[in-house]
């Protein structure tokens, strides 16, 4: 691909350029042999979901407001990826995060497809009622195992945010809507530093006990490594079984696919992402985006799992938002592609 002049670039469509280029790389993956999935790593799930967080997460830092109709049009691409989870905005206050100031318009502006669930960030009843006449069936609490985190996030301690989140997820039940629970700073916090694994289970353990039907742990910073992941994660899992956690890594330290693949082997099969890396906490200085989808996609993808997701469709969304937010894509795959 890399003799092709710009202008037969430009004549061939976006998608045909990729798909002839990521040929080459699903050849060396293997995707394209299934004799080479014998080849697999030891403990791996058969299946593996993607949810994808790009739209909150990944815009939710973005200084420059981007308008209300590129985000709607984000999300749209997106649903048509394969993707089964996109989340979608946050009912959080304006003044906290103006970037999600539009969730209202967001969530009743997209267009829902058929298999494709559209969770929102709920930290409290006030957004909890907002988000449901908005339209939302799918809500997430976000909890953090860091003190001082709890209070820069949610204004909170966490003993607080569980009452508040507790009656959240008492009222998402009794309106049959499912409640997820996030908890932040599971690998080490940007106040406090490190983070211990019995906290993070004390944390996860009252999330899942109050009702939410999946625990995403969040290296928030992307301090973790697969050492401190394994770690971790043997702690939870004495309290949660694995079938009910997802991770949800940020790639401040390049470790983030590392983590992710160390967390499959020890049964998670639900890993949260960003399309083109996007994201970071603005209430977490320092941390960088989340794992590229179309890295963990192209990964999990070498690796024979089955997700669903069409990784070409993935990168054409990451390619128009990125446009939109004038930022160059993060994705180590994407950016492969581009240049080649
Ligand atoms: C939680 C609050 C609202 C508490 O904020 P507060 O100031 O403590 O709230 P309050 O209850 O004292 O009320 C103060 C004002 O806020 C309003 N208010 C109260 N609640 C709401 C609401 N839901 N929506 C809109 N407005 C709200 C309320 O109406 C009132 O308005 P006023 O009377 O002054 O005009 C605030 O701290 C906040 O919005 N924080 C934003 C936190 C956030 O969105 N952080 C980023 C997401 S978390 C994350 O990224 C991590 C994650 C999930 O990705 C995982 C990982 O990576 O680790």
């Amino acid at each position: 691909m890399g003799n092709v002049p710009s202008a037969v670039k430009h004549c061939l469509s976006y998608q045909q350029l990729l798909r002839e280029h990521l040929w080459i790389a699903d050849s060396v993956t293997g995707v394209l042999d299934p004799s080479q999935e014998s080849s697999q790593l030891p403990g791996l799930p058969e299946y593996v979901k993607v949810v994808e967080v790009g739209p909150r997460d990944g815009l939710q830092n973005e200084k420059v407001i981007v308008p209300t109709d590129i985000k709607i049009e984000f999300i749209n691409q997106l649903s048509q990826t394969g993707l089964s989870v996109i989340e979608v905005t946050s009912f959080v206050s304006s003044r906290w995060v103006p970037q999600m100031a539009d969730h209202t318009e967001v969530m009743k502006g997209i267009h829902q497809y058929p298999g494709v669930r559209y969770p929102v960030l709920t930290p409290n009843l006030q957004g909890f009622h907002r988000a449901v006449a908005a339209g939302a069936t799918e809500i997430s609490v976000f909890g953090a195992a860091s003190e001082s985190f709890s209070k820069k996030n949610i204004n909170c301690s966490i003993e607080e945010s569980m009452e508040k989140f507790e009656e959240v997820v008492k009222s998402a039940r009794h309106m049959n809507i499912p409640a997820r629970g996030y908890v932040s700073c599971v690998l080490g916090c940007p106040y406090e530093g490190s983070i211990t694994p019995q906290k993070v289970t004390e944390v996860s353990k009252r999330l899942y006990g109050m009702g939410c039907y999946e625990i995403s742990l969040g290296d928030t910073i992307g301090v973790g490594t697969p050492g401190s992941m394994k770690r971790m994660l043997e702690s939870v899992m004495k309290e949660i079984p694995p079938s009910v956690l997802a991770v949800h890594c940020h790639d401040t330290y390049g470790q983030a696919l590392a983590n992710i693949l160390t967390a499959l082997q020890m049964g998670i099969n639900v890993v949260d992402s960003a399309v083109s890396g996007l994201g970071g906490c603005p209430y977490a200085k320092g941390a960088s985006g989340n794992v590229a989808t179309e890295d963990l996609i192209y990964m999990l993808n070498g690796l024979g799992l089955n997700t669903g997701v069409d990784l070409y469709k993935v990168m054409e969304a990451g390619n128009f938002i990125c446009k939109a937010v004038n930022k160059t894509t993060n994705s180590k795959v994407a950016q492969a592609s581009f240049n080649a």
